[in-house]
C-alpha cells in the first residue's frame, strides 16, 4: 500500500494552505471481540512479524496502528502548530466512511514530539495503515487508512487484518543478556549538575528545575519489540504503554486527555522508590511521600503550571485538594488527577469549537513535572547543565483523531531504540533547594527500572 511523508522545518510557520496534505481515505467498521482472543496486548504479540507497531495501552484497553499511510515531520518552535496544521488539512479533505462512531475512530494519527524547541529529533505524526481500537465503553473497530486511489472498503480492511495475524499468541520472551553504560553524562557528572542546579535555586535564580540523564544498553540479541511492549503492558497496568516509531515505553503521566469537551490531566512530582521500602510498615509511603514537605513542594510546582496554563480553556476545573499517593510496581509517586470541562473558543472558520488534544498538548508542553519553575529559566538551565538532548524524552506522545479528540502522555519510564541492539534511556528527577545529588541518582534507577526489566537487563 502507497504512504506519503512529508516534513517541513524552518521558520516561519507557513500558512494553512501551503503545508501540503495528502488526501486520506478511511473505512472504520465494529470488530467482533472474538478475533482479539489476547486483546490488544495479544494483538501486538501475534503479529510480530509486521514491524514495529504503533502503540497506545492501558490497562485492556487502547490502540494498535500497523503499517504506514501517511507521515509528518517537524523540527523547531513551530513543531507542534506545523503537525496541527497538517492534521487539520488532512482531517478536514479525507473521505471516511464510519460505522462504529466515538473517539479513536476515523482517520487517527500516532504521534511523539521533541521535548525541546532546538532537538535534533523529528517529531511526528504517524497515521498507520490498520488501527484496532478497543474503548472501556465496549466499542471494538478496525480502521484502514490509505493514499491510495482506491478508497478501502469494510471487506479490505477485514482482509487486512487477518493478514496480519502471522506469529502464534502468546508472550514473546524479553531478550536476555545485555550490559547498561553511561550515555551523556557519568552518574559523577550528573550529580554534580545535580548540586549545581541546587546551588541555583538556592541563589534564589528558580524554584524547581527537572534533571534528566540517560543510560544507553547494549543487548546481545535483537531486541524484539512486541516482547517489550507486552511486558510492560502486563507489569505497568496503569499506566500508559505507548510505541511512536522506536520510542517505547510506559508512562504513569497523562499530560491531557480530551474527550469531546471535557479534558483530564494525571500530574505527578515526587518519588520514593519501593524497593527500598520496608517490608512491614503499611503506612511507609503515605507518611515518607505525603509527609514530606520536600516532596510536597515539587508537587506543587507541576500542579500549579498545569492549573495555570489550563485555566484559559476552562470554566469549570475539578482537582482534589490534596494529592493522592499513586502505587506503581518500582514507585510511588504524588499524583492529583483534574477535570475540566472546556470553553468554545471561536476558530478561524467563524464556528465555536473547543480546542482539540493537540492544541492543548502545546499549550500544556512542559510541565513543571518535566521542566520546572519559572519555565523559561529551568528550560536555559537544563539545556546548560545536562549535556543532552532529550529527543522525544519528556516530550508529549499518544494520538489524536480527527475531531481531536486524543491522549497526549509524558514520554517518561521509555526508551529510544536506537539498533536493534541498542536502546537508549531517560529518566530525570525535580530537583528544589532540599535535594541530595546522591539520592535524586538513585530515583534515576528506580525510573530506569521498567526498562530495564522490559529489555531483560539486570535492573540496577
Ligand atoms: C522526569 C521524570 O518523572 C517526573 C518527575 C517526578 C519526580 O521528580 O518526582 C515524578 C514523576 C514525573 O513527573 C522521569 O520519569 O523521567
Amino acid at each position: 500500500m502507497a504512504s506519503v511523508s512529508s516534513r517541513v522545518a524552518g521558520d516561519p510557520s507557513p500558512a494553512d494552505t501551503e503545508i501540503p496534505a495528502p488526501l486520506l481515505s478511511t473505512v472504520t467498521v465494529p470488530l467482533d471481540p472474538a478475533r482479539l482472543p489476547g486483546g490488544l496486548v495479544g494483538l501486538v504479540e501475534a503479529t510480530r512479524r509486521s514491524g514495529l507497531p504503533a502503540v497506545w495501552l492501558r490497562r485492556e484497553n487502547g490502540l494498535v496502528g500497523i503499517g504506514t499511510a501517511a507521515r509528518f515531520e517537524a523540527s523547531g518552535t513551530e513543531r507542534f502548530t506545523r503537525a496541527r496544521q497538517w492534521w487539520r488539512r488532512v482531517s478536514a479533505t479525507a473521505r471516511r466512511e464510519n460505522t462504529v462512531g466515538g473517539p479513536g475512530t476515523g482517520p487517527l494519527a500516532f504521534g511523539s514530539f521533541a521535548f525541546a524547541d532546538d532537538s535534533a529529533f523529528e517529531s511526528r505524526l504517524v497515521v498507520p495503515a490498520l488501527v484496532i481500537g478497543t474503548a472501556d465503553d465496549g466499542r471494538t473497530w478496525l480502521t484502514q487508512q490509505s493514499v491510495d486511489e482506491h478508497p478501502p472498503t469494510a471487506a479490505t480492511a477485514l482482509a487486512a487484518f487477518e493478514a496480519l495475524l502471522d506469529s502464534p499468541p502468546g508472550r514473546p520472551d524479553v531478550p536476555s543478556g545485555g550490559r547498561v553504560r553511561d550515555g551523556s553524562l557519568s552518574g559523577d557528572q550528573w550529580m554534580d549538575a545535580v548540586a549545581a542546579g541546587v546551588r541555583r535555586i538556592s541563589a534564589g535564580e528558580l524554584h524547581k528545575l527537572v534533571l534528566a540523564r540517560d543510560v544507553v544498553v547494549d543487548l546481545d540479541t535483537a531486541v524484539e519489540p512486541a516482547a517489550v511492549l507486552s511486558d510492560l503492558a502486563h507489569r505497568y497496568r496503569d499506566c500508559w504503554t505507548y510505541s511512536v516509531e522506536g520510542l517505547i515505553g510506559s508512562t504513569p503521566e497523562m499530560l491531557i486527555k480530551v474527550e469531546d469537551n471535557v479534558a483530564r490531566a494525571r500530574v505527578l512530582a515526587g518519588t520514593l522508590d519501593r524497593a527500598s521500602a520496608p517490608a512491614d510498615d503499611p503506612d511507609y509511603a503515605q507518611r515518607v511521600l505525603w509527609g514530606s514537605t520536600k516532596q510536597r513542594q515539587e508537587h506543587e510546582f507541576a500542579i500549579n503550571s498545569l492549573l495555570d496554563r489550563l485555566t484559559s480553556y476552562t470554566d469549570t476545573m475539578t482537582v482534589s485538594s490534596e494529592p493522592f499517593v499513586l502505587e506503581l510496581p518500582n514507585v510511588w509517586h504524588l499524583a492529583s488527577d483534574v477535570t475540566a470541562v472546556l470553553n468554545d473558543a471561536p476558530s478561524p472558520t467563524g464556528k465555536h469549537r473547543t480546542p482539540g488534544a493537540l492544541a492543548l498538548a502545546e499549550a500544556l508542553h512542559p510541565t513543571a513535572a518535566v521542566c520546572g519553575t519559572p519555565t523559561a529559566t529551568a528550560a536555559d538551565l537544563i539545556s546548560e547543565l545536562e549535556h543532552l538532548d532529550r529527543g522525544p524524552y519528556a516530550g508529549p506522545v499518544g494520538w489524536v483523531d480527527s475531531t481531536g479528540n486524543g491522549e497526549w502522555g509524558i514520554a517518561l519510564r521509555g526508551a529510544v531504540l536506537e539498533s536493534p541492539t541498542t536502546a537508549r534511556l531517560y529518566a530525570g528527577c525535580g530537583i528544589v533547594e532540599a535535594s541530595d545529588p546522591a539520592a535524586e541518582l538513585r530515583e534515576t534507577w528506580a525510573k530506569f527500572r521498567p526498562m530495564l526489566q522490559a529489555l531483560g537487563v539486570q535492573a540496577h
